[in-house]
């Protein structure tokens, strides 16, 4: 659907040159959303904005729907461009019309009749929920009600492709939540494909099917958000991995409660391991029936129960106190049982 295929991106010349993408290579399937996350200057905004053109690489090729956006004439742009839909952090609205003329715009543009304006915009304010504010002005509403303009806009001109330019970071929680649920329902609804940029991890965890992490302008780590969230490979998905969690392993070491030493009593041993559950394994008494046979003891010593893209996961770091012979057998069971076991020390 999206393919981007040897991506460099140089800004300025000569001393002064900023490479801000680097031989970039990406695949965005139909239907999913994609989500790109990387901290700042990583280059996030100018890999999304080469989707649609608004920079142009230096090297490489930009596909969209089979098209090579990189070889068409500015016209034949332009229409290719009406494909795709954007929407911005700071909503980029126009001050001066109205809500209903704001989503109206991009059909005008475009020569639609009157009356194809009038019904397409009625059904983009009713999708988000904005049908008794069309006599507004940008000014008169709130940051939410805003990017819910943006999005009606966005989508007026049926899209095959939303690039979501941090869409949420100038939002509260609670209005993120909500316009993220909307960004899921129309995915859902119009089958849309959806790239979208952030730098938090948990608007990657609430709609994301697939993650990319880019640093340095390349990409370091990319999957399934599953995958990538439960197991992640590269220290810079760590490091976002552990935005908004309490406790990190090293807090545990520093406060000793990871330590084995103080647990080799009697010669039992200790193992420390990181269990992921993914799914409705998550709800099950796999732990304690599993040592209750082994006669195993643990100590949860950080835990986690929330949900990737509505599918619940839980991931625990246990300390094992037993015979080590005991103590194989009970990660090994874990394992037959279908959870992740990573034996951290
Ligand atoms: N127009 C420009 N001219 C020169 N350098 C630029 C330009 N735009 C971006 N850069 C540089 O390219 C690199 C990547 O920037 P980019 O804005 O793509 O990163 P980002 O991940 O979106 O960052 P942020 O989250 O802060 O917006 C940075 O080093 C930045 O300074």
């Amino acid at each position: 659907m999206i393919e981007l295929k040897g991506i460099t991106k140089t800004y300025g010349r000569g001393a002064k040159a900023t490479t801000a993408l680097a031989d970039l290579n990406l695949n965005v399937r139909k239907g999913e959303i994609f989500g790109v996350i990387g901290h700042s200057g990583a280059g996030k905004s100018t890999l999304i904005r080469c989707i649609n053109l608004l920079e142009r690489p230096t090297e490489g090729e930009v596909w969209v729907n089979g098209v090579n956006l990189t070889s068409l004439s500015k016209s034949e742009l332009q229409q290719q461009r009406g494909k795709i839909g954007m929407i911005f952090q700071h909503f980029n609205l126009l001050s001066s019309a109205t809500v209903y003329d704001n989503v109206a715009f991009p059909l005008k543009l475009v020569n639609t009749p009157k009356a194809e304006i009038d019904r397409k915009v009625k059904e983009m304010l009713t999708l988000v929920g904005l049908e008794q504010h069309s006599n507004k002005y940008p000014a008169q509403l709130s940051g939410g009600q805003k990017q819910r303009v943006g999005i009606a806009r966005a989508l007026a001109s049926d899209p095959d492709v939303l690039l979501c330019d941090e869409a949420t970071s100038a939002l509260d929680p609670q209005t993120t939540s909500s316009i993220l649920k909307l960004l899921l329902d129309i995915n859902q609804k119009y089958e849309l494909t959806i790239v979208l940029i952030t730098h938090e991890m948990h608007v990657i965890q609430s709609i994301c099917d697939q993650v990319a992490v880019i640093h340095q302008g390349g990409i370091v780590e990319q999957g399934p958000v599953t995958k990538v969230f439960l197991k992640p490979q590269h220290a810079i998905t760590r490091d976002f991995m552990q935005q908004g969690q309490a406790t990190d392993l090293l807090l545990l070491e520093e406060e000793g409660l990871g330590s084995s030493e103080n647990s080799h009593k009697n010669g039992e041993q200790s193992q420390l391991v990181k269990i992921s559950f993914l799914g409705q394994k998550t709800y099950e008494a796999i732990l304690s029936r599993t040592v209750r046979k082994t006669g195993v003891d643990f100590a949860i010593l950080q835990g986690t129960i929330s949900t990737i893209k509505q599918v619940p996961y839980g991931q625990l770091i246990v300390r094992f106190e037993g015979d080590s012979a005991a103590i194989s057998s009970t990660t090994r069971e874990l394992v037959e049982q279908g959870l992740d076991v990573e034996v951290l020390r």
